[in-house]
């Protein structure tokens, strides 16, 4: 069943918590739903449970206006980060809570009831629990027994609010596979909210990258990373380095290097340019262009090694990540002298403030024709309205 938002605008006093925003999500679809802290995920999230309702809008789940539909009637499972189980039930009585308070109508028989619970628990790997109190189980049972709790109402929607949250990280990190093999066993469309972004990544087939009320991208984890849409979403996922780039005899530059000719024909007299730590090439030799660096620091995680390089013409550090085997074959240290080159980039024009300008990006990489063709944004991968990027870089 699709789920269809359109323009949602809800404010708290003058704060827009969600400025008119669109998203489509399909049947049995995860959706993350990623950004920092107060660029309205939660309010989202309520608004489709019906905790709250946006000033303006539409939600059509199926064709049907879930906005009018009382929060009951919509058939949504929940599970917030401390979404306190009922400390006086037990598990199974918590589990069974969403069947128990149906109307004697709608009410499924006691033993029915009974196997369901005992079917659900063994879903979330609590079979054997159903005696137990919540203050005898781990923080990670807790939660999925929250999460057989939502089920239990056979919800054709799931939201879940940061439900990993307040468990540590190894933890997460196993509770968060196993509600991706449950997503898949059972189909359910499922509008996640998290700001980790590793999270998102590993979890939704989809993310929604929300700042300050505002969707900046939805895509597949790929495109996110690989594509970013926006300056915003180029520094909040992974890491990246920021160059600024000027105009110099219809070319852009940065500390001496060339990104190509200028895709934009004289348009913008200034750009910035991301470089993910993996773009870098680096060199003992001499490389035509490429900027002289100093290694500062090495560290090497498991089979990747992160450099900070001091490099002069930019005057700042650059970050770049390689192979262990890479640093070992090229026998590197700090105080090491070397070339530093990027292989891709992602390019944002300014306006005369430095302020980027919507819907126009440029992926560049090494090797390119001298005269790149500009690369427009798909549709699908952003809202093209005038004002999406007002909440992007901030200078
Ligand atoms: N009931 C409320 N009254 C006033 N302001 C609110 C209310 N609820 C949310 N806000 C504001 O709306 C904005 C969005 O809040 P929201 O909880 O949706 O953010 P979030 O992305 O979920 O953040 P977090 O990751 O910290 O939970 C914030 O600035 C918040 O302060």
């Amino acid at each position: 069943m699709t789920l269809e938002l359109t323009r949602i605008n809800r404010r708290f006093s003058d704060y827009p918590a969600l400025n008119d925003v669109s998203l489509s999500i399909a049947p049995g679809e995860f959706l993350a739903l990623l950004g920092p802290s107060g660029s309205g995920k939660t309010t989202l999230l309520r608004i489709l449970a019906g905790l709250d309702y946006p000033e303006s809008g539409r939600v059509e789940f199926n064709g049907k206006d879930f906005l009018a539909a009382a929060p009951r009637e919509r058939n949504v499972g929940l599970v917030f980060q401390h979404y306190a189980l009922f400390r006086h039930l037990t598990v199974a009585e918590n589990v069974a809570f969403g069947l128990r308070v149906r109307s004697r109508r709608m009410r499924p028989k006691r033993a029915e009831i009974d196997a369901r619970v005992e079917q659900l628990l063994k879903r979330v790997q609590l079979d054997g629990f159903g005696k137990r109190y919540p203050s005898q189980l781990s923080g990670g049972q807790r939660q999925r027994v929250a999460l057989a709790r939502a089920l239990a109402v056979e919800p054709d929607l799931l939201l879940l609010d940061e439900p990993f949250g307040a468990l540590d990280a190894q933890v997460r990190v196993a509770l968060r596979r196993w509600l991706r093999r449950l997503h898949e066993e059972l189909g359910l469309t499922t509008v996640f909210v998290t700001h980790d972004q590793e999270e998102a990544l590993e979890l939704a087939d989809r993310i929604a990258v929300m700042n300050r009320g505002r969707i900046e991208q939805v895509g597949t984890p790929r495109e996110i990373y690989q594509r970013p849409a926006t300056p915003f979403v180029c520094e909040f996922i992974g890491k990246a380095n920021r160059l600024a780039l000027r105009r110099e005899d219809e070319r852009f530059v940065a500390g001496g290097w060339t990104f190509a000719a200028d895709p934009w024909m004289g348009e913008h007299a200034q750009a910035i340019a991301y470089v993910r730590p993996e773009h870098l090439t680096l060199s003992t030799e001499p490389v035509p262009g490429a900027w002289r660096a100093r290694l500062r620091h090495v560290y090497l995680a498991g089979s990747v090694a992160h450099l900070e390089l001091d490099v002069a013409a930019l005057d700042h550090a650059l970050e770049a990540d390689i192979a262990g085997e890479d640093l070992a074959r090229m026998g590197l240290h700090a105080g090491d002298g070397l070339y530093v080159s990027p292989s891709h980039a992602v390019i944002f024009p300014l306006d005369r403030d430095g302020r980027p300008i919507a819907g126009d990006r440029w992926l560049w990489r090494a090797g390119m024709a001298t005269t790149p063709t500009r690369l427009p944004l798909r549709r699908s991968e952003v809202e093209l309205d005038a004002h999406r990027v007002d909440g992007g870089i901030q200078r």
